[in-house]
Formats: structure tokens, C-alpha cells, sequence
């Protein structure tokens, strides 16, 4: 299975301070790539860079061999994008939005006419087709978005944070969407801070902060070298130092509780219990965190990824 896109050392600074550090990634085709990160971790630049939108300071990249700046016209034909912002006309219709973005990507007449019935087919909305958009909701809107960058069949796929205030229906059809884009032999980069999305639907993963890639594989890769074990505790009253517990390595801040990493998850909650009586704490909850992306994002970064 060969590359659909390869990355190599992108850099991006914004008024001197670094947006992109090095980023190199690679696509393999007909897989779903999960570009994983907190907000402003980068990876917008990143697709935006891609799609010809903003320039890369420094570094390349190639979609099917073809160099995106000096071939970007071949490779635009290639790719697909939907921005994070719904980009459609409000007043027109479905069908008529589509039209308009069908020929804004070169497919013309009764290709067109097909075409915009696949995608409305493959997004679940084709008895939506003569109403406005106005009258659709924000899900509906994003599978719309989808639809007008599927068109001119393109090879690779960029989502930019496509679930962001989505209703449950909509995000099921999108993930559905993406497993039948896959089978298709259609590759993916899909960007979230959602770390279930990417456990879901994505076959490689980056995990991007602050600009960098700090760490890419897939998800058993990630787990097994990074998931560190933990324990979740939240107790009634705050417990100021959480490392008097017995093996915790590391503590992070989660909703009202910590998140405690240690090797030996349920020798560090018995010694949690036996504390909590003799100091009379009351515990509110307990559990075994499993490694996760969670977990993976936690050990690597000592933040949560949705603080
Ligand atoms: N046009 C711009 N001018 C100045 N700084 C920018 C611009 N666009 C992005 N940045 C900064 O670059 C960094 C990366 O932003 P980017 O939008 O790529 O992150 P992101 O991971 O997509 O997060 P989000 O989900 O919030 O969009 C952030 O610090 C952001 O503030």
C-alpha cells in the first residue's frame, strides 16, 4: 500500500512564533489519518498548508508524488477539503450549493448532475435536496460541506475538526461515511481533539501539541509505548498533594478529580482507601483509567488534552 501524501519537516511561524515545528507525517492510501491535538495545537496550518490556502515557511510536501506548491493545480484536482467553517449559501438549496461547487472544482453537466446525486446518497441527505440551507441543521450543514468536497472524487480527504457542534446523527453518518470512503480505497486526514473519534475510525495517528509532533503510529503502537496505567480519584474535599499515594509518578488536574499514573494501579488504590478512612476523606470516585489516548496524551504532554 503506497503513501497518498507525505510530509517532510513543515515549519510555520506566525509574527515569530512557531505554529509548525518539523511536522512530517505520511498518509497510506485508503487508510483514515487522525491528526489528534488540543486547540492551536496545529493542525489547521497544517491542512491549510496542504490544501495551497497558506504557505509553509519551510519543509514539502507531496500528494501523490506531486510536489503541492509546484504541482498544485494537479494536486488540488486530488483533494478534497472542508474547512472547520461551514462555507455554503444560506439562501440556495442543497442541490444548488452543490452545483455551484461542483463546477468551482471543474465537473460540469450531466457528470455533475450524477455526481452531486452520489454524494447526497453517501451523506444521507438526498430527500433534502430542494430545501435551503438555512433550513438544515449544523450537522447537516458539515455533511453538506463534505458532499461539495467529494464532487470531483477526490483520492485524499482533509477534515478539519468535522464533529465540532454536531448533533449524534449527523456524527454517525460522517463516521459512517469514512469507513465507506476507506473501503473505497479514499485516504483520510482527519483532524479532532475528540481522542474517542480517533480511537473510532483512524487506522495512524499524530499526536500534535504546540507545533510538534510528539508522537505517531497506530493505536496499539501508541498505547503499548506510551499508555501509561492510572487511576482516576475524586474525592469531597480536594486533596492538595496527590503524590502521597503509594506509586503515583505523576498527577494531573481532571474535571474535580486527579489523574494519578502509576505502574501498579491497584496497589495505589488500596493505599487510597486505607487513607481515606484513617483521614476520614470521603472518596466520590475510584476507577482504573485503561490505557488510552487519554492516558497517552497525558504521559507524554503532563496535560490533559482537554484542558
Ligand atoms: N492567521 C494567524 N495569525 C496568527 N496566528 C495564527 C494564525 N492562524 C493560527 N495561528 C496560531 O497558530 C497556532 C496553531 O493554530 P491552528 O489553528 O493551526 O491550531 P489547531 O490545532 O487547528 O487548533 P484549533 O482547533 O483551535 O483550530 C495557534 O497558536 C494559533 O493561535
Amino acid at each position: 500500500m503506497g503513501n497518498v501524501l507525505e510530509i517532510h519537516e513543515l515549519r510555520k511561524k506566525y509574527s515569530g512564533k512557531a505554529a509548525l515545528d518539523h511536522v512530517s507525517f505520511s498518509v497510506k492510501q485508503g487508510t483514515c489519518f487522525g491528526l489528534l491535538g488540543p486547540n492551536g495545537a496545529g493542525k489547521s496550518t497544517t491542512m491549510k498548508i496542504l490544501t495551497g490556502i497558506i504557505k509553509a515557511d519551510s519543509g514539502s510536501a507531496t500528494v501523490l508524488d506531486m510536489d503541492i506548491i509546484k504541482q498544485r493545480t494537479e494536486v488540488q484536482k486530488n483533494v478534497g477539503y472542508v474547512p472547520q467553517e461551514i462555507t455554503l449559501y444560506d439562501k440556495l438549496s442543497a442541490y444548488d450549493n452543490l452545483l455551484f461547487f461542483g463546477e468551482m472544482y471543474g465537473v460540469k453537466g450531466n457528470v455533475l448532475k450524477e455526481r452531486i446525486k452520489a454524494v447526497l446518497i453517501q451523506t444521507g441527505l438526498l430527500d433534502r435536496a430542494k430545501d435551503t440551507i438555512k433550513s438544515f441543521s449544523g450537522g447537516m450543514k458539515r455533511r453538506i460541506n463534505i458532499a461539495a468536497a467529494l464532487l470531483h472524487e477526490p483520492k485524499l480527504l482533509i477534515l478539519d475538526e468535522p464533529t465540532v457542534g454536531i448533533d449524534p446523527q449527523s456524527r454517525n453518518h460522517i463516521f459512517e461515511m469514512i469507513r465507506q470512503l476507506k473501503k473505497e480505497g479514499i485516504s483520510i486526514i482527519y483532524s479532532t481533539h475528540y481522542m474517542e473519534e480517533v480511537e473510532a475510525l483512524c487506522d495512524d495517528i499524530a499526536i500534535i501539541d504546540q507545533g510538534r509532533v510528539i508522537a505517531q503510529g497506530n493505536l496499539d503502537e501508541l498505547l503499548t509505548q506510551y499508555g501509561q496505567k492510572a487511576v482516576y480519584l475524586e474525592t469531597r474535599i480536594n486533596i492538595e498533594d496527590p503524590s502521597i499515594f503509594k506509586y503515583v509518578t505523576k498527577y494531573t488536574k481532571k474535571h474535580n478529580g486527579w489523574i494519578l499514573e502509576t505502574a501498579y494501579p491497584l496497589e495505589t488504590m488500596e493505599d487510597i482507601l486505607q487513607e481515606a478512612k484513617q483521614q476520614n476523606m470521603e472518596i466520590i470516585g475510584l476507577e482504573i483509567m485503561k490505557p488510552s489516548l487519554e492516558t497517552v496524551f497525558l504521559s507524554l504532554t503532563g496535560t490533559s488534552l482537554r484542558d
